[in-house]
């Protein structure tokens, strides 16, 4: 008996060339307009499947709830979904639901038959079968996941997302600052089964070395100077959930060992404590580092590594998914207009391609601090090339020849401000140190900004002043603006 396959997608012309397909490599196919036909053949004697292709968003009964029905009636039978909308809501729903593996449209043909023949308990080569039937009804998108993405790298990363929610594995997210490693550690928790239970994140970086081991494992009081109370470490608050390690390779010497311990047995003790507290917390840690170098470096400990590095996650810098960044555009234009209670703007297309070539240095955490500018400050609804002037930052190879460039006035900026001084002075400028002091802090903030890809911890770090400054400063700015 050769194998038996349904299609099931509203699409007709999907529903004709996947079954097409699948018949010329030799199965026998029935293909179905919707769940409701396909169960109601099922009901009717037609042959049971022995692999079933199943669209994800449809009219009736969409692919989820189909992919129910099926699994409580035959638990062991494969189902591939297949949807043009690859989010990680409907990978981890479909991979929730028992499905084998997660199609994303379009495919290639060839990987759908290959697809099956791995995925078919024995392959087989008679041809027969149904055929297609009435009008194709378009997919309605209903992504509402914060991942935003459609080139094809997000799209393969959120199936590996929709997958490995589902397991207990340790991940570890890699990728240039702004990239969107803490949102992926968020969807990883949310669709996993310790989706009610909490979710909290540490920036290792951001704490200062000597309080981060109380900071993870709690301490009793007295434990040290300066602690009066019980403090409850985020290992305890994270419990039953997901702990997200956040630059994990700044992680101090010591710590790394300790952590290591606490991985390998699930239990500590916390600082001054007598208790042995046991936990069971996923850990998903992220860093912007060359982990491998920083092992060969004698920085980080290879068995560190290879705990937390279970699965790893890469995400790509913007530069190389442009595809996305109309979409993630308009969604940060949309949530800024919104936030700040504006009218929404648009980019018009030279706007959008001018920023297809930016290099993005400071990947989407830069694109979307420029949008929110955009809100504020562009004059009209359609955002032109014009508006973009002055807003887009060099890339890191022109930045280089640009600080070259500026050697002798990065050195030496007394020798203007001095004469700034004496110009003013001269003309009888009143308050001038509040003014000048207002601009030397405003063009470290730039700078640092600009370094940082406007990541504000990381620039309060590097100027060494607190965050809190940072967002006061920001603030004062954005509010002295018209
Ligand atoms: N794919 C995306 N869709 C929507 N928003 C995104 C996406 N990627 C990043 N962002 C947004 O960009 C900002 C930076 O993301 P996130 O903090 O997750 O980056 P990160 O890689 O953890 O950065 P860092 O290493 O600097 O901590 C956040 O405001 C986040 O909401």
């Amino acid at each position: 008996m050769p194998a038996h396959l349904w299609v099931v997608d509203d699409d007709r012309a999907v529903r004709f060339v996947l079954a097409q397909a699948l018949r010329d490599a030799g199965w026998s196919v029935a293909a179905f307009a919707g769940a409701t036909e396909a169960l109601a053949a099922l009901a009717g004697g037609e042959p049971a499947p022995d692999l079933v292709f199943t669209d994800l968003r449809m009219p009736e009964v969409d692919g989820l709830a189909f992919l129910e029905s099926l699994k409580g009636k035959r638990p062991s039978l494969p189902v591939v979904v297949m949807s043009a909308w690859t989010d990680v809501a409907s990978t981890a729903g479909a991979f929730r639901g028992g499905a084998v593996e997660f199609l994303s449209k379009p495919f290639d043909l060839d990987d759908a038959v290959a697809l099956a023949a791995r995925t078919l308990p024995a392959a087989a080569d008679t041809p027969t079968a149904a055929d297609p039937a009435p009008d194709p009804i378009p997919e309605t998108a209903a992504d509402d996941t914060e991942l935003v993405g459609d080139s094809a790298p997000m799209r393969a990363l959120f199936r590996a997302i929709g997958r490995l929610a589902q397991a207990p594995l340790s991940v570890l997210v890699t990728g240039e600052t702004g990239t969107g490693k803490e949102l992926v550690a968020r969807a990883l928790h949310r669709e996993s089964p310790r989706a009610r239970k909490p979710f909290v994140a540490l920036n290792t970086a951001a704490i200062p070395a000597e309080l981060l081991e109380s900071e993870l494992f709690g301490h009793e009081a007295g434990a040290f100077t300066g602690a009066t109370r019980r403090h409850i470490g985020r290992f305890e608050q994270a419990d039953g959930g997901t702990l997200f390690l956040d630059e994990i390779g700044d992680m101090p010497a010591a710590l790394q060992t300790r952590l290591l311990r606490v991985l390998a047995e699930g239990e500590f003790f916390r600082v001054g404590g007598r208790e042995l507290i046991r936990v069971d917390v996923r850990v998903i840690a992220a860093t912007h580092q060359d982990l491998e170098a920083a092992v060969a470096a004698g920085r980080f400990r290879a068995d560190l590594l290879h705990r937390l590095d279970v699965v790893r996650l890469r995400l790509p810098p913007l530069r190389e998914r442009l595809d996305d960044v109309p979409l993630l555009a308009a969604r940060f234009l949309a949530r800024a207009a919104r936030r700040l209670g504006l009218p929404g703007k648009q980019l018009d297309s030279a706007a959008v391609r001018r920023l297809q070539q930016h290099a993005w240095p400071g990947n989407v955490r830069e694109l979307e601090n420029l949008c929110w500018r955009l809100v504020a400050l562009a004059p009209a609804e359609t955002v032109g090339v014009r508006d973009l002037e002055g807003l887009l930052r060099a890339g890191p190879g022109a930045t280089a020849g640009a600080a070259a460039a500026e050697g002798d006035a990065t050195s030496d900026w007394q020798t203007p401000l001095a004469a700034a001084v004496r110009a003013a002075l001269a003309a009888g400028e009143p308050q001038l140190q509040a003014r000048l002091r207002g601009q030397f802090e405003q063009v470290l903030l730039d700078a640092a900004l600009a370094h940082t890809g406007g990541h504000r911890q990381n620039a309060a770090t590097a100027l060494g002043i607190g965050r809190n400054a940072v967002t006061r400063k920001l603030g004062s700015r954005r509010a002295r603006r018209p």
